[in-house]
């Protein structure tokens, strides 16, 4: 996606300052501070998409302690398996919209507040499950994402190779099935 790819770029531009440049002109390989990975608003939106459209977990199972009604008016048995589809809730029109096909980080940057705009709602963006038992290692688990992609596209670009079919191969986490094949093309200014 080139149009997304340039806006994180520029914003990794304008945010990232402990990544410096060495003598010999290459990067160093200083991940980012704390301030400037909370700056990546436009990077956590895309990362969140990511995990919208391809959660690493698709498919969640579930046991009622309790004969219960689910908010949908599903009644539901005491002992009864339940699966809860991440993978389909991050596609569904009506909780994301007609766009939901679109890759929108936009869609997560909330223009009302200033500093944290991210908006956050687990039970609407299910990747990392909702409740008391959703995953504690969400913030740490951004933090690496960010600092990952933050090293790896400011000094590489990524093309993936024509024609090589990109599906998900689910499972109890999501794998590609056929892998992702790519070019990794410096982004040193000889090679732009
Ligand atoms: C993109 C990265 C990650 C995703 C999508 C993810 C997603 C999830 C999901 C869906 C669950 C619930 C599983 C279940 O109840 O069956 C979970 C649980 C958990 N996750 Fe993560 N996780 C991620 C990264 C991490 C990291 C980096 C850590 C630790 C540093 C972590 C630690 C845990 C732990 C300890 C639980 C069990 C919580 C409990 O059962 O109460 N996760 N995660």
């Amino acid at each position: 996606n080139p149009g997304v790819e340039e806006k994180i770029l520029e914003e990794l531009d304008r945010v990232v300052i402990t990544q410096t440049v060495g003598e010999s002109g290459e990067e160093q390989g200083i991940f980012s501070s704390i301030e400037e990975l909370n700056k990546m608003v436009y990077l956590h939106g895309a990362i969140s998409e990511t995990l919208r459209l391809y959660p690493s977990v698709p498919n969640e199972p579930k046991q009622s302690m309790e004969a219960d009604v689910l908010p949908s008016g599903h009644a539901v048995g005491k002992n009864t398996r339940i699966l809860v589809s991440i993978y389909s809730m991050g596609r569904m029109e009506e909780v994301w919209g007609k766009d939901w096909m679109e890759f929108k980080p936009e869609r997560w940057i909330s223009e009302r507040t200033e500093g944290n705009n991210i908006i956050n709602d687990a039970y609407k963006f299910a990747a990392f499950l909702a409740g008391p038992r959703s995953c504690p290692g969400r913030k740490i688990a951004f933090m690496q994402l960010k600092n990952i992609a933050s090293c790896v596209l400011r000094r590489y670009k990524i093309v993936v190779v024509d024609d090589h079919p990109v599906l998900p191969l689910p499972s109890i986490m999501m794998f590609m099935k056929y892998g992702l094949k790519v070019r990794v093309l410096s982004r040193k200014p000889e090679n732009k």
